[in-house]
């Protein structure tokens, strides 16, 4: 079909929507026909119970799952047609195949829908192959890649429009990229208190990381606000829809940095038609594996205590653990240990005795094993040969696990520092309580000394958020849990912890043959907000959407009930205002609980987000920086944006995130001195 203006647009719209609507009846009818069903086998099993034999009962059983199956099926289909019918395509492209030269309209959408009596779809899902050609061309050559191979042809035209509630508000021809005048709108409207699906306006070089297929490690530097959680998450809905027969939303884990992140996201894959996805932080992951005795310290912790105190002790010990080499040493020193540190003796046993050179051959016959299960299988071996004695089986193992020089792996992971010479680097917090820099490395020697203990193997693909945040020896650990496909993405501009943190050259070698892709298109904020932010902390690369607000404001105090005082009329301007979420951000948690009890006193709309908390709200939010990252507000206050706050490398990485966060609006308010990086 080809509608060349407007008013036939709206006449073909009507007719789709007569069809959804067809379409939606329909499948009422099926939902209330299934539940009809459920009911009346049940009654008839009820009334029946006594008189039906048990292959009777068993089939009604099934009879009773079938149609409770093909029932969420239908509930499923019936939200998705009831989204079709709010809005059912963003999209039109005519496209002339090369071949026959004919041309065809595909209009796009959120969901695919066809009409049962013609054989054409009437609605593309935007992750269709056809559909990639919206995305990726300009009117001209285009070409997709079918199921059948390459297709290649002329795009004619490509249109834009905007529907909502059944109704046309506009469209746009586009024969550019992907219209300016929709992402621009898109972009300047108020925060919602979920990320939102952005299918109708992504990018090409977007689009390049949602469907890259061929990727088994894909790891995405981009800058902020680039898109990089939006496009995981729609690169997530791609996979499901490309390999729906063998990947389901079970077999996708994602590792975020907290409850409020995971909330905040968790609106995007249900928009997008499909389930939500298995969310852990890297703590919930290890800390089965540290298991009871020890206690740690959390990443959030460290940084906290950092703000408070920037001990150059312990800044070295992190820093010392957050390299490569580091890694690269620990791995040395554990195969050393798996060498050196198993001292066989002859034992005898009365009825059995074995030499030490036996003992030897036997632990290396093992060698692909964690040591204690070595230990453990040698002395299954030679218990196999004493006919089940217990007293005599218990000290077999007690005199093999003896055999190695330490018995577990704390012990074996101090020696380590005694090993290098550099006792000065580990220390516990308190009583068997890690520093967090300890942790992954003790992870990681635990592995090699008693095993994973965890089974992820049903993870098809896993994806890791906040990259920057994680070390090398947390990849080193991660690489050995998961052997899946992974999409790993964040920013190494926007570290909580500057000592520790990654770039992609330091991810890089635990995943042989990975690929890197970068985003330096940054939408999230105005161009006043990131150029300011770029003043704090310069990212050579980024390249700002244009679009216009207020110009950052600073207002420097005189006393702390001034600056209160100011952030109350901040405050107060906001509720004027027409915009949704407001982020007053601390540097530090302890400020913004301090913050929150006073302003709590004049004002019960405001919530505070600390690591406890679960969900991310609309309104007037105080936050610490570390807490926000990720999220978005629609203005951002910043207090105590003074000389005395924030002074060191870490305050101002720490500010950089803090002012990113802005969408439209940002002010900082401080008392005495301002700070330097403003
Ligand atoms: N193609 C696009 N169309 C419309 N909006 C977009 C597009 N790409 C990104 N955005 C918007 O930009 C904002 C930032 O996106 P997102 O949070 O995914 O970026 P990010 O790179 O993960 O940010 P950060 O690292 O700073 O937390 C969101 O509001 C998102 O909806």
């Amino acid at each position: 079909m080809f509608n060349p203006k407007e008013t036939d647009e709206r006449k073909y719209l009507d007719k789709v929507l007569e069809k959804l609507a067809a379409a939606l009846e329909k499948i009422e009818q099926k939902i209330t026909d299934y539940s009809g069903e459920i009911l009346e086998i049940k009654r008839y099993m009820y009334e029946n119970l006594s008189q039906l034999d048990s292959a009777e009962k068993a089939a009604n059983r099934i009879a009773v799952n079938e149609n409770i199956n093909s029932g969420e099926r239908a509930v499923t289909e019936r939200t998705k047609l009831q989204k079709l019918i709010q809005s059912p395509y963003f999209g039109r492209i005519d496209f002339a195949d090369g071949n026959d030269l004919k041309e065809q309209s595909f209009y796009i959408g959120v969901h695919g829908f066809s009409d049962s009596h013609a054989a054409d779809n009437i609605i593309f899902d935007w992750r269709s192959p056809v559909s990639s050609m919206f995305y990726d061309f300009e009117t001209g050559p285009a070409f997709y890649e079918a199921p059948i191979g390459k297709i290649e042809g002329t795009l004619v035209l490509k249109r834009q429009y905007r529907i909502r509630q059944s109704e046309m508000e506009y469209m746009i021809e586009s024969s550019l990229n992907i219209g300016d005048e929709i992402l621009q709108k898109e972009l300047s409207q108020n925060s919602d208190d979920k990320m939102k699906n952005i299918v109708a306006t992504i990018q090409r070089e977007q689009n390049a990381i949602i469907r890259n297929e061929a990727a088994k490690v894909l790891i995405i530097q981009g800058a902020a606000g680039s898109g990089k959680t939006s496009i995981a998450l729609h690169r997530v809905a791609f996979l499901l829809y490309r390999y729906k027969e063998t990947l389901t939303s079970n077999n996708i884990l994602i590792i975020s940095p907290n409850k409020v992140f995971g909330s905040y996201i968790s609106n995007v894959l249900p928009e997008l038609g499909e389930e939500n996805i298995l969310e852990m932080s890297f703590e919930d992951i290890t800390a089965s594996m540290i298991g009871k005795k020890y206690k740690y310290q959390t990443f959030f912790q460290q940084v906290e205590s950092l703000l408070d105190d920037e001990s150059p002790e312990a800044i070295a010990r992190i820093k010392f653990k957050s390299t490569n080499n580091f890694v690269e040493q620990l791995q040395s020193y554990l195969e050393y240990a798996g060498d050196k540190y198993f001292e066989p003796v002859n034992l005898d046993f009365g009825v059995l005795s074995v030499s030490k050179e036996d003992l030897l051959l036997r632990y290396y016959a093992y060698k692909r094993l964690p040591i204690k299960k070595r230990l453990e299988k040698i002395a299954d071996d030679l218990i196999a040969k004493c006919r089940r004695d217990a007293k005599l089986a218990r000290q077999i193992k007690g005199s093999i696990l003896k055999l190695f020089k330490f018995s577990d792996a704390v012990l074996l992971y101090k020696n380590f520092y005694r090993h290098i010479k550099r006792e000065d680097l580990f220390q516990f917090i308190s009583k068997n309580t890690f520093e967090f820099c300890d942790v992954f490395p003790f992870v990681y020697t635990k592995m090699y000394f008693d095993g994973t203990g965890q089974d992820y193997k049903e993870i098809q693909h896993l994806l890791v958020d906040e990259m920057q945040d994680y070390t090398p020896v947390q990849y080193a650990v991660l690489a050995k849990l998961f052997s899946c496909k992974m999409t790993i993405l964040g920013d190494s501009n926007q570290s909580v912890n500057p000592y520790s943190s990654s770039a992609v050259e330091k991810i890089q070698p635990y995943f042989a043959g990975c690929d890197f892709m970068e985003l330096h298109k940054s939408y999230r904020s105005t161009i006043e907000i990131t150029d300011f932010a770029q003043k704090i902390q310069e990212n050579k690369k980024l390249i700002p959407i244009e679009r216009h607000g207020d110009k950052p404001s600073i207002t420097v105090c005189n006393t702390e009930n001034e600056q209160f005082n100011k952030i109350q009329n901040v405050i107060n301007q906001f509720k004027q205002s027409g915009y949704t979420s407001l982020g007053i951000i601390c540097k530090s948690q302890k400020q913004a609980d301090q913050l929150y009890k006073k302003a709590g006193a004049v004002y019960d709309d405001i919530s505070l987000l600390d690591f406890n908390s679960n969900e991310f709200k609309e309104g007037i939010i105080i936050s610490s920086v570390h807490m926000s990252k990720g999220l978005e507000f629609d203005q951002v206050i910043i207090p105590d944006a003074s000389d005395d706050c924030y002074k060191t490398q870490l305050d101002r990485s720490l500010l950089y995130i803090a002012c990113t966060r802005a969408m439209h609006k940002l002010d900082l308010t401080c008392y005495g001195k301002k700070t330097k990086f403003i």
